[in-house]
């Protein structure tokens, strides 16, 4: 029952993987909105007023239990980057990792937890539109970043168990992006810099999702706050999205002509473009213990670039309210104007 552990303060919660890009917007929400807020990461990037730092590794689980005393609501917005492509360290922390994250908010009494899972749990490199929560997990993950994201969030749903009072709920966003998105923007102008962003994938005219980061925000938040023994949120997934599904290449051209680069214009056949980064991944597997060279055209991002993926959020609507709460245009003027360094002669 959620009384077993009354003393805890419902306004206390702890983001691990709040020095990130989410999990600081995130931070930064929370306060504004009366939390206490301790941080768990395994970097500090930041000091604020209001947020108690815990600098530790989330397998550690020890040091999970010093950050979460005293702590009734967890958000998880720790991962390795999807670019690592490192297999190990995917496993290590978001399997075992998420495992023991679980076992310490048993211990340490946590009433609820929140996943920062992905949309991509279900993208398996081929069309997704209108794409809703009970599409089955990929069968062939495209990556070792997906893989995992899958397992982690089985995991974190399978834990929601109302008797022993601990509630979950997975929320699956869609291709973040915002200020200070360590990601998307700087990958891009730096292919732009490189002059490789001359190209179209395919024929221009699949749709995706791109997800403001303060609606992924939004909806961390109010998963958090709607998650009660009742409510038929307990253990189950929600995509969140800016639900306005955008041409893939008419996004990346706002962003680049945003700041000051030509928008791609030459299209290239799809199946061309993806067996030449398969051959690139594998060419690059096989030459790493003597030269490292991480190709920008993965197979993962080809996909990404080529195919429609874009998903319903109507159960988050109907479940929870959800509604996003910042526009695509308003997003992207946003994020270019918090780029200034990015602009193109910078
Ligand atoms: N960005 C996107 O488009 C999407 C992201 N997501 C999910 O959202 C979440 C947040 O992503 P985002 O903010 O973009 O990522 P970031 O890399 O910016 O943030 C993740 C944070 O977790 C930290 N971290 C990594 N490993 C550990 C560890 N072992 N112990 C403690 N902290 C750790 C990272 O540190 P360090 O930087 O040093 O590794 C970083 O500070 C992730 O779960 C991701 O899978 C889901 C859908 C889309
Ligand atoms: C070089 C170009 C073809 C593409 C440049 C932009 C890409 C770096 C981004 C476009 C879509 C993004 C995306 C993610 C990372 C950055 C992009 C590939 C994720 C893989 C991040 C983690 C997730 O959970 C899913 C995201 C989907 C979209």
């Amino acid at each position: 029952m959620l009384s077993l552990y009354p003393l805890q303060s419902s306004k206390r919660c702890a983001v691990i993987g709040g020095s990130g890009f989410l999990g600081r917007h995130l931070v930064e929400k929370l306060l504004g909105k009366g939390y206490t807020v301790s941080v768990f990461d395994i970097r500090q990037s930041y000091e604020l007023p209001g947020v108690t730092f815990h600098q530790g590794d989330l397998c550690d689980k020890q040091a999970l239990l010093t950050a979460l005393q005293g702590v009734s609501l967890v958000f998880h917005c720790a991962s390795p980057a999807p670019a690592s492509d490192d297999k190990a360290l995917f496993q290590r922390v978001n399997i075992q990792g998420t495992q023991t994250v679980l076992q310490a908010c048993t211990e340490a009494g946590v009433q609820k937890v929140v996943l920062t899972s992905s949309a991509s749990v279900v993208f398996e490199g081929t069309d997704i539109k209108d794409g809703r929560e009970d599409l089955p997990y990929a069968k062939n993950p495209i990556d070792y970043y997906t893989e995992t994201k899958i397992e982690q969030e089985k995991l974190v749903l399978k834990a929601c168990d109302k008797e022993k009072g601990l509630l979950t709920v997975a929320i699956r966003p869609h291709g973040i992006f915002g200020p200070r998105d360590p990601q998307l923007v700087p990958i891009l102008v730096d292919t732009a810099r490189r002059g490789n962003m001359k190209f179209i994938i395919g024929d221009g005219s699949n749709l995706v999702d791109f997800t403001f980061v303060d609606n992924v925000v939004h909806g961390l938040i109010l998963s958090a706050e709607s998650l009660r023994p009742e409510s038929p949120i307990c253990g189950k997934a929600y995509h969140i999205t800016n639900d306005e599904p955008v041409r893939f290449w008419d996004f990346m051209s706002d962003i680049l002509v945003g700041l000051g680069y030509s928008a791609p214009r030459y299209n290239l056949p799809y199946t061309l473009v993806y067996g030449l980064a398969l051959l690139l991944w594998l060419l690059s597997l096989l030459l790493c213990p003597l030269v490292a060279f991480k190709p920008t055209f993965t197979p993962m991002r080809v996909a990404l670039a080529g195919k429609h993926h874009f998903y319903s959020c109507s159960r988050a609507k109907q479940d929870m309210g959800y509604k996003p709460v910042v526009g695509l245009k308003d997003g992207i003027r946003r994020t270019v104007e918090s780029y200034p360094h990015l602009r193109h002669g910078a």
